[in-house]
């Protein structure tokens, strides 16, 4: 193996620079020549290859976003677009790929491994959704950027003693808002795999300020509903509550990556690397017990990823009832 190609896929992450890094370090390493792949799959099919020094990663180990930039090509899934992307791999004498990005960007990357080319998938992404691996990349740094966001909500709902909805990312997964509504102190956690009760939030959330308390918070996973439709909705049970609602959205996307997310994308980035150096593909790499794990694609397809819901029993007996 002389050569390799690394590309970003689907919704950025922090950290993505990081694990972009750690494959080019590694590769270079061992001698490799590195490209990055520009724009994801669309950059693969028009051949936007830029070739990597290590001083061109140098410093990215700290800046969010992908310097390689991300793109959503559904045109990918197509089987002759798929070719024209191997073909560009060949044409640029590139033997192997690391993608980086979320389930979506596996298919792609087990596409061009039949193809041909050996590819490994990273975790890449902020919803931690990914099966067979506790952690994804972004996860954590998303998680701190919406705990920091409702730190300072918390502070204008206290001197106004209002309830706030907080709608935390996570298209299908509440792996983000359980998180944070326990590292936030919320009264109620709502996320997509669980049913929630809307009579009991507003008891519980009336029972906080006869209490003593002097705010509410619900954080709401973006994948049940809107803040807005959960308001109206809440409003109904607890008509003398004041309640605003506040969407996160992409700011949870951006910034510079937590420790957590510099070290696994390294570990997760610099693993990858030696897998294709053993001349594997076809295979996702993720994290258990802290180590750098693989399994087969195929398998991450008929998987699901399992969250830690013990932390809603957790954040349960934060609140009186
Ligand atoms: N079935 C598929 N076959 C090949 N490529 C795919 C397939 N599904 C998605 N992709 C590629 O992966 C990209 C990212 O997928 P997406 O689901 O948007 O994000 P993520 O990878 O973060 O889950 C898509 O825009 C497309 O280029
Ligand atoms: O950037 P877009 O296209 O608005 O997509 C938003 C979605 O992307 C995410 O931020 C990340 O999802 P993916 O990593 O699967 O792309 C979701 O939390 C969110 O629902
Ligand atoms: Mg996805």
């Amino acid at each position: 193996m002389k050569r390799i190609g690394i590309l970003t896929s689907g919704g950025d992450a922090p950290g993505m620079n990081a694990a972009i890094r750690a494959v080019a370090k590694t590769a270079i390493h061992h001698g490799l020549e590195v490209y990055g792949i520009r724009y994801g799959f669309a950059g693969l099919v028009a051949g936007d290859f830029i070739p990597l020094t290590a001083e061109d990663v140098d410093h990215k180990i700290s800046e969010g976003g992908t310097f390689l930039y991300s793109a959503r090509f559904p045109e990918f899934a197509q089987e002759e677009v798929q070719k024209k992307g191997a073909e560009q791999l060949r044409k640029h004498g590139m033997d192997a790929v690391v993608v980086i990005g979320g389930d979506g960007s596996y298919h792609g990357a087990l596409a061009l491994t039949r193809l041909g080319i050996n590819s490994v998938g990273l975790p890449g992404t902020i919803d931690n959704d990914i099966p067979y691996t506790e952690y994804t990349i972004g996860y954590d740094s998303a998680c701190r950027t919406a705990m920091d966001a409702i730190d300072k909500i918390r502070d204008t709902a206290s001197s106004h003693h209002r309830v706030f909805i907080v709608n935390v990312m996570g298209r299908e997964c509440g792996d983000i808002a359980m998180r944070v509504g326990l590292a936030s102190g919320a009264d109620a956690i709502v996320i997509p795999e669980r049913p929630y009760d809307i009579e009991k939030i507003a008891n519980t959330l009336k029972q906080g300020f006869a209490d003593g308390k002097d705010h509410g918070l619900v954080v709401l996973a973006e994948g049940v509903m809107s803040a807005d439709e959960f308001k109206e909705q809440l409003a109904k049970y607890a008509p003398d509550l004041d309640i605003r609602a506040n969407v996160l959205g992409h700011m949870q996307r951006g910034g510079s990556p937590t420790v957590e997310d510099r070290v696994n994308a390294t570990k997760m980035g610099n693993y990858a690397v030696n897998l294709l150096l053993d001349g594997k593909g076809g295979l996702a790499v993720g994290m258990e017990n802290g180590k750098p794990n693989t399994h087969d694609i195929l398998d991450l397809f008929e998987g699901k990823h399992q969250g830690d819901f013990s932390l809603l029993d957790v954040n349960e007996e934060m609140t009186k009832d």
